[in-house]
């Protein structure tokens, strides 16, 4: 079939996973030629349920290459060209986004979106999102001034959970998971600094030496003493403070030597070798979806502990959790199952606490087809210039009307939008307390997607980051980050402005800085509050009559806490048709 000369355009891909690969067969299928691929991960014996491109030889390669070379056994005139690369590198700045006539997006993450999302204002190249989960999933068009960016509607933050709930009064399973994955599994084996925020002793002090071996401790004895005092002792201590537990059912304290009477003995009699990938088979342990006994998840948590710690030693101070580490969810699963039994929360199997720690809504393969043939239709209509025909469409889990599909106009871009208008955001911060790196670590990386900020205050240069920086700029900007900002060389107070940019995204915007003395600490954690466009437009939106609730565009999914209303930030068109869930709680997809 011919659509044009759309097919001789080049199209750049970013991700080769299970959209990513029914869109790469769709596209080769459909008669396009010139295709570049782009995805930093190598193919998991977990992708090859739904990553068809994929066979179990390939396992441990580059998935862009393997992609790129499965496609080509069936139409090999394609000009296909992988990278097996981070979408964030600086390879691929401007220039390199200009060769393409559209991006095409089949990607897992937000941050990774909003980069690409960047790149592709600042190049001037249309860009098509997509996201699935499990039955749900939609494809939305971003074309620069004529619709609206990927950033002009607020995405939800990813979930994040107040402090305490975590390290005190856990009270649903996801809280036992973030507590393991987080807190424990990070001050044991990972990078202690990057935990700082959170405490593993329940009140008493901030000595955490009881994490380390040692001298003349064997690797048992340490694990036994840490399930002693993360499970025993520091719920004890939790518990003096009764006033905590007035409302609340009182944790109970588990020791090993009363949770599994013969002791240690029986964990010790394993011996693991170099590359053991599981401590289940050894255990006895054959059903990932077995919910497991007291005493299993303690043997389950020893065993894991010791094989981490014997046979994975150049990681430990490193280690960062994955949901496909075998050993490390093993060990995330019975320490969060523990700690569920000391505060009597549902116990989960392993299977149902590895979608949670993974945020995982399992995969359908037939909703990623669905959306990579949505993403070839739109990519058409945008080669051919009809933008008028576009459409962003949304896949639903139950028909309406009959219909599974359904298409909506894309919406205008938002005047308000920080990132493609230059509307500046609002920060409110207690300017004598909070320290730049605070600012750059909380607001600018985490909330606006800044992978390497350049800060101004007027004509003074504050921060930057990069390679190229020479020895005194290095230490002028580590010692302003340690800085609060009324004491930084030109003092950040009240009515200041900031000039943020970050040149590999092409990305600018000010923040007006607004001093406050104080912060909720459970409701803004962060000790500050970023208010942009997002709030101002809510507000005029209060004001008109009740607005249309459009389904979100692709974010973070958590759990069922993380359903937001989304109020469509710029102008609304109609809906195409008006079987669309108007006004409905949407789920948001990843
Ligand atoms: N910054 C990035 N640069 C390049 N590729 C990326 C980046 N972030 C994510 N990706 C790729 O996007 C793809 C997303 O695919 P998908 O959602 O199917 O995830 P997956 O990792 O294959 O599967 P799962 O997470 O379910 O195990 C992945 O292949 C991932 O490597
Ligand atoms: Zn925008």
């Amino acid at each position: 079939m011919r659509f044009g000369n759309a097919q001789k355009s080049r199209v750049l891909m970013v991700g080769a996973g299970g959209i990513g690969c029914e869109l790469l067969k769709t596209l080769v299928l459909t008669g396009f030629h010139n295709i570049d691929i782009i995805d930093m991960d190598t193919i998991e014996v977990s992708n090859l349920n739904r990553q068809f491109l994929f066979r179990k030889r390939h396992v441990g390669q580059s998935k862009a290459k393997v992609a790129r070379e499965a496609v080509l056994k069936f139409r090999p005139d394609a000009n296909v060209t992988s990278y097996h690369a981070n979408v964030k590198d600086e390879q691929f700045n401007v220039d390199f986004y200009q060769q393409f006539q559209v991006v095409l997006n089949g990607l897992d993450n937000l941050d990774a979106r909003r980069h690409v999302n960047r790149l592709c204002l600042a190049a001037g190249v249309p860009l098509i999102e997509s996201g699935t989960t499990g039955y749900l999933g939609q494809v939305t068009v971003h074309v620069k001034g004529k619709t609206e960016c990927y950033e002009c509607q607020p995405k939800p933050a990813p979930k994040t959970y107040p402090i305490c709930t975590i390290t005190s009064t856990p009270s649903k399973p996801v809280h036992c998971i973030v507590w393991a994955k987080e807190l424990v599994l990070v001050k044991l084996f990972g990078d202690r600094s990057q935990a700082s925020d959170l405490n593993l002793q329940a009140a008493d002090s901030d000595h955490e030496d009881f994490l380390q071996l040692r001298d003349a401790e064997t690797i048992s004895d340490f694990c036994a003493r840490v399930f002693d005092q993360i499970f025993g002792h520091n719920i004890e201590v939790a518990l003096k403070n009764e006033d905590q537990w007035k409302n609340r059912r009182r944790p109970t304290p588990l020791f090993l030597s009363g949770v599994l009477p013969e002791g240690i003995e029986t964990c010790k009699a394993h011996r693991f070798s170099d590359s053991i990938l599981s401590v289940m088979p050894l255990l006895g342990f054959k059903n990932p979806q077995e919910v497991l006994s007291l005493q299993d998840n303690a043997r389950l948590f020893i065993s894991a502990m010791r094989a981490i710690l014997e046979t994975r030693t150049k990681e430990i101070g490193s280690l960062t959790f994955d949901k496909d580490d075998q050993l490390a969810m093993e060990f995330v699963s019975s320490a969060a199952n523990l700690r569920a039994y000391s505060f009597g929360i549902p116990v989960m199997s392993i299977f149902d606490a590895k979608g949670i720690a993974g945020n995982i809504i399992h995969a359908i393969a037939t909703t990623n087809a669905i959306i990579a043939g949505l993403i070839v239709i739109e990519a058409v209509k945008i080669l051919m210039k009809d933008l008028d025909h576009c459409r962003m469409t949304y896949c639903v889990e139950h028909p309406s009307r009959k219909r599974l599909l359904m298409p909506a106009d894309p919406f205008e871009p938002n005047p308000n939008c920080y990132v493609c208008s230059n509307t500046p955001l609002i920060l409110e911060v207690n300017t004598v307390h909070t320290k730049l790196k605070d600012v750059i670590d909380r607001i600018l990386r985490t909330k606006l997607g800044v992978s390497s900020p350049v800060i101004m205050h007027g004509t003074s240069l504050l921060f930057e980051t990069g390679d190229d920086l020479g020895k005194e700029e290095i230490q002028l900007y580590t010692s302003n980050s340690e800085k609060v900002l009324a004491e930084l060389p030109t003092p950040v107070t009240n009515g200041g402005v900031l000039s943020v940019e970050d040149l590999q995204q092409e990305f600018k915007c000010s923040i007006h800085i607004r001093h406050r003395d104080n912060f909720d600490e459970e409701k803004e954690p962060d000790g500050m509050v970023l208010i942009g466009w997002s709030s101002s437009v809510a507000e005029q939106e209060k004001d008109k009559e009740k607005p249309i609730a459009a389904p979100a565009a692709s974010a973070e999914i958590i759990d069922d806490d993380d359903i937001t209303l989304i109020e469509p930030a710029a102008k609304k068109r109609k809906p195409e048709d008006d079987s669309v869930p108007l006004g409905k709680k949407q789920k948001v997809l990843e």
